[in-house]
């Protein structure tokens, strides 16, 4: 998995950790891994034009050192301060490096400034637009986890010069201007090339819509000790620690038996569409219960399916139900012991009386506004939060469909899952999505380690139907049973 973790989290680390180190120990190494991150990018450091955007704290201080380090090896660097404060002693390093200093104002000397940037302010001829637009990459240093979500106009009119003149942005530690324990994204805010980050990672680096503005996230090990994640990305050594590999004494009932209901009369291509990316998960058998002629469809794409009802050890329940759905008997099964994955028109059978066992439900937005009496619009801008409360108001794990699709449980712990493909987001991509993680809860995984592994099996799949290109949800099926064997190893 890779962790993050929340800001007072990283603080408490990190205080801890400075408490036993040299006075600037932490920075010297974030500004070093920073350094290293952008000269790998451009390739060379020798020659090369950079451009820091520093603001008040010490993200800003990160950039300066950084801009150092470059320097010493032969960079152009130009800081542009963004505040009258400045990280002092960052100044005068980069200045001694032969960098120079620039106020945001246009003029070349920043009145408030310290006495450091005024000399090299003065000896900067170039104006601050200029120093960008002939940029090979600028370094956005303005805040980091002490930022408020946003950009002050001064900022946001430095980043649009990056912008209009396509100059990549290294994003020191989070874009500027993103909501860093969120993801949340309510104002403007910089979208980076790619971002250096220092000790762990934060939550706004692995939840959307934040973590589509940080690009690549490359983490730099600064020493930190930390306690447990507050939220989990999972990663391809993930799936070989916890998918269920059928061993020799395995036989089609012991690997797990899914039953699932989906389909109807309107929508009969959701059951089958269900069924594909069940049987191409784990389960060693499955039985279809619904209408005959569904049933009969069901039976034709897929020979091996048995219908009618019989035991099994999970359900997969609403794909493409619609009228089909009958609530009183969903409900009965909510308070069996057999786990209950809800997706599409199931989710009409939940209730908040938190009388079941363990249920995974699969909501995408526009169902999750629905269950918890929102607009879809304030779901998407707002997806962890209203994930996790969902899964608290539930006692449900919910795994809540996207770009990034994030799986929390009733207990607090969060996973995401964000390899997939735009190309996804196709009719009855969700269908096999039910199936698959269906599939994994009957052969015994939690609903949490059943949603997380769906979803990333379901996002590695979409990449090899895609190859960049259009899919459609039968082919994402039929390539889930290579995306697993690929991540097992086993090829
Ligand atoms: N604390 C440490 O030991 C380390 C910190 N590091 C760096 O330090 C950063 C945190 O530094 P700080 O705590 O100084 O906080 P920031 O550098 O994030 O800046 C906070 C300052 O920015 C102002 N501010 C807040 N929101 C703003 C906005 N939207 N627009 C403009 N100004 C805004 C605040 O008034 C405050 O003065 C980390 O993100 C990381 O880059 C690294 O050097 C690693 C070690
Ligand atoms: N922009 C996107 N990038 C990657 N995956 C996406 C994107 N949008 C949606 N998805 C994925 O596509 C699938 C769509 O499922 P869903 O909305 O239930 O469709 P349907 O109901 O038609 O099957 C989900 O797995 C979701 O995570
Ligand atoms: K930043």
């Amino acid at each position: 998995m890779r962790h993050a973790h929340t800001v007072d989290q990283v603080r408490a680390a990190e205080a801890d950790l400075m408490a036993r180190l040299p006075e600037g120990t932490l920075m010297q190494r974030a500004a070093t891994g920073l350094a290293v991150a952008i000269s790998n990018f451009l390739g060379h450091s020798y020659g090369a034009r950079v451009v820091l955007l520093v603001g008040s704290g010490d993200n800003g201080g990160d950039a300066l050192y950084a801009g150092e380090i470059l320097a010493r090896r032969g960079a152009h660097v130009t800081a542009i301060l963004l505040s009258d404060k400045a990280h002092e002693a960052g100044i005068a390093a980069l200045t001694a490096a032969g960098g120079r200093v620039h106020p945001a104002d246009g003029s070349s000397t920043p009145a408030t400034a310290p006495s450091s940037t005024r000399l090299a302010g003065a000896a900067g001829e170039a104006r601050w637009e200029e120093a960008i637009a002939g940029a090979d990459v600028v370094v956005d240093g303005i805040v980091g986890i002490g930022g408020r979500p946003g950009l002050k106009p001064e900022a946001l009119a430095v980043v649009q010069v990056a912008v209009d003149h396509d100059v990549p942005i290294v994003a020191v530690d989070m874009p500027s201007g993103v909501d860093v324990d969120s993801g949340e994204t309510p104002a403007e805010h910089v979208k980076a090339a790619f971002t250096v980050t220092f000790g762990t990672h934060k939550i706004c680096h692995l939840v959307d819509p934040a973590a589509a503005a940080c690009g690549p996230v490359h983490l730099v090990d600064i020493g930190l000790e930390l306690p447990p994640a507050a939220v989990s990305a999972i990663q391809d050594a993930d799936i070989r620690d916890l998918y269920p590999v059928p061993h020799g004494e395995s036989d089609k009932y012991s690997r797990g038996v899914l039953g699932l209901m989906a389909g109807s009369a309107q929508y009969p291509g959701a059951a089958v569409i269900a069924t594909s990316g069940a049987l191409a998960g784990p389960i060693g058998m499955l039985r279809y219960v619904g209408p005959d002629e569904v049933a009969t469809a069901v039976r034709a794409a897929h020979p091996e399916i048995v219908a009618g009802e019989g035991r099994v050890q999970a359900w997969a329940i609403g794909s493409g139900l619609g009228d089909e759905l009958d609530v009183a008997k969903v409900r009965e099964l909510l308070m069996s012991e057999i786990p209950v994955l809800l997706d599409a028109d199931g989710l009409k059978a939940l209730d908040d009386s938190g009388d079941h066992n363990a249920v995974l439900v699969t909501p995408h937005a526009g169902e999750l506004a629905r269950l918890l009496g929102v607009a879809r619009k304030v779901v998407e801008a707002e997806r962890l939060k209203y994930a996790r409360q969902a899964a608290e108001r539930y006692e449900v794990t919910v795994l809540l469909k996207g770009a990034t699709t994030i799986i929390a449980a009733p207990d607090g712990q969060v996973r995401v899952s964000s390899n997939a493909t735009p190309w996804l987001a196709t009719a009855g991509a969700g269908d096999v999505l039910a199936g698959l993680c269906g599939s994994l809860l009957a052969a015994g995984l939690s609903p949490l380690d059943a949603g997380s592994v769906g979803a990333y099996l379901h996002g590695a799949a979409a990449q090899l139907a895609s190859a960049d290109g259009p899919l459609t949800a039968m082919q994402v099926a039929g390539k889930v049973a290579e995306a697993t064997r690929l991540l097992l190893d086993l090829a």
